[in-house]
């Protein structure tokens, strides 16, 4: 398919979700029909842009049965083999037609119920971006061993302590943004790797773009395994000094 021209043009909102996928065969089915159901009670033109890296447990052909069942909704864009969830992102919203990008992950740590908050937490602030947090009001995080919790915690505080962007979740990737405004931050920053969220919270705030944000309770994925280890976590260190020095 060739990449996508907005809706910016008619007006009316469409929410394309961008969903990176590696190894999510088994959770792939159930977002789907969850995303769905959320979009079709709240009356809203949707659609879901699944961006998979050559999958080895087959989650392509789950992903291409889930494009005729929920036709014209759903979109496969695949890669050859897996280039990591920041370009996941970049390649997806090539093709995503809607004026509102929503980007979630694929394991139910992002539950599709807050989609719904999160949109009309967007249309009565008129905000640039809304991010779910697990760090304020209502927000938690549900069935990380206390290492996770503390690396996700200690992430937070680190980036806050150096660049006080004032935005509470800064490593959380349930977020909607306006299309036009992912776009002009995906041309600002280069961070492409798990530093990513932080890299485009940080740098829309230094542009004085408003966030809103929507408390989330992130359970940890019950299928497959998560892909952060400790590379990703010297990456996203170097990645707040970095912002430090430029911003
Ligand atoms: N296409 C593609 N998808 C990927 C890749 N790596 C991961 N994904 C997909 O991206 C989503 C998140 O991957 P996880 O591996 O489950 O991430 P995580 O370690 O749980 O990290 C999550 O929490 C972090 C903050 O605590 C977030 O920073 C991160 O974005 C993500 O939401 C899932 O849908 C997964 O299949 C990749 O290389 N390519």
């Amino acid at each position: 398919m060739a990449p996508a021209k907005s809706s910016k043009s008619s007006g009316k909102a469409l929410y394309s979700v961008i969903l990176p996928t590696f190894n999510e065969r088994q959770n792939l089915p159930i977002i789907t029909w969850l995303l769905n159901r959320t979009f079709t009670e709240q009356n809203l033109d949707w659609e879901l842009v699944i961006v998979d890296d050559g999958s080895p447990d087959g989650t392509q052909d789950v992903a291409k049965q889930l494009v005729k069942v929920y036709a014209p909704h759903v979109q496969l864009q695949p890669r050859t083999g897996k280039l990591g969830l920041g370009t996941a992102y970049v390649h997806g919203l090539k093709f995503a037609r809607g004026n509102y990008i929503i980007i979630m992950d694929a394991d139910f740590s992002h539950h599709p119920k807050f989609i719904p908050q999160m949109i009309e937490k967007q249309r009565q602030g008129n905000y640039d971006i809304v991010t779910g947090t697990r760090y304020a009001g209502d927000g938690g995080v549900y069935g990380w061993d206390l290492k996770r919790k503390l690396t996700s915690k200690g992430a937070n505080i680190f980036a806050d302590t150096v660049l006080r962007p004032g935005v509470s979740d800064l490593t959380g990737s349930f977020r909607l943004y306006k299309r036009a405004v992912l776009e002009k931050l995906f041309e600002s920053t280069d961070a492409r790797g798990f530093t990513m969220q932080m890299a485009l919270a940080v740098t829309a705030k230094a542009k004085g773009l408003s966030i809103g944000e929507v408390p989330i309770s992130f359970v940890d994925r019950v299928y497959g395994d998560s892909k952060l280890g400790g590379e990703e976590i010297v990456e996203y260190a170097k990645g707040v000094l970095q912002l430090w020095w430029t911003t």
